[in-house]
């Protein structure tokens, strides 16, 4: 049995299976977008957690004192399993990927042959090329308070007051196009910001203040991001 995705798409290859890119070219671009898909997104989100940890020291030590509650003997405690339940990881680099998905327009789509009615007010014609500005839906204020601001407390103890089940998040997209990656990236997100945070203080670099790294990203399908200068401090 392959133990990864690329062994799959190679043995449908060989196999000639019909799940199979269809032409070497094909399967070359498979390649390509895996590599891609599954190491550009989660690199730039670990990025742009590191950047909230320098930015909002307060939250930082908030995530830190999380982490060693359940971990108090630091990263010689350190679990997959018990880094899962510990919440207000999961609130940080969600509130990290509403604010900066690392996939900021996602793929093209095309209307179908009726059209696409969204509410009463808009038709979109059929056959017209779509795309769905995900990072400005994330940040719109009609359905997230304090829209623009980095506040995790909205996934969890916020949630209610800040009506965070109704809002529209969709970092990974949805339906059938779903991110294939989504459980394997944030099993590694939790694992590399966890553990950042309990062996190092993360500070911005002298000269450094992230207003660069924060608003001249490019939207290349996946988020390209400038240089940010950061120092680790090792934790006793
Ligand atoms: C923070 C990390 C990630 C984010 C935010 C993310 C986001 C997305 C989004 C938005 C899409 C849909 C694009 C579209 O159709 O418009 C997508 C698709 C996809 N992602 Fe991810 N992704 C992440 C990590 C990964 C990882 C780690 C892998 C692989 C190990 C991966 C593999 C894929 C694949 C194969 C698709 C295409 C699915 C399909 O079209 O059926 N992604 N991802």
């Amino acid at each position: 049995m392959p133990q990864d995705i690329l062994s799959w798409l190679l043995k449908a290859t060989n196999e000639g299976d019909n799940t199979a890119p269809p032409t070497r070219k094909a399967l070359e671009d498979d390649v390509r977008f895996m590599i891609i898909a599954g190491s550009e997104t989660s690199a730039t989100t670990v990025a742009y957690e590191l950047f909230f940890l320098a930015k909002y020291p307060e939250k930082q030590h908030k995530l830190r004192e999380e982490l060693l509650k359940s971990m108090p003997g630091g990263v010689s405690d350190w679990s997959y399993a018990k880094v899962k339940e510990v919440s207000y990881l999961d609130d940080f680099i969600n509130e990290t990927l509403r604010l900066k998905p690392p996939i900021m327009l996602g793929v093209q789509r095309e209307t179908s042959e009726k059209g696409l009615r969204i509410d009463s007010d808009i038709y979109i014609p059929p056959r017209t090329t779509v795309m769905v500005p995900m990072q400005a839906i994330q940040k719109d204020p009609r359905y997230w308070p304090q829209a623009e601001e980095f506040v995790p407390e909205r996934w969890n103890e916020r949630r209610k007051e800040m009506g965070t089940d109704d809002a529209p998040f969709f970092a990974f997209c949805m339906g059938p196009h779903l991110c294939a990656g989504k459980i394997v990236a944030y099993i590694s997100m939790r694992t590399a910001l966890s553990k950042l945070v309990m062996e190092f203080d993360v500070a911005f670099a002298p000269g450094e203040d992230g207003v660069a790294f924060d608003t001249l990203e490019l939207e290349t399908f996946s988020t390209v991001v400038p240089p940010l200068q950061l120092v680790f401090t090792p934790r006793q």
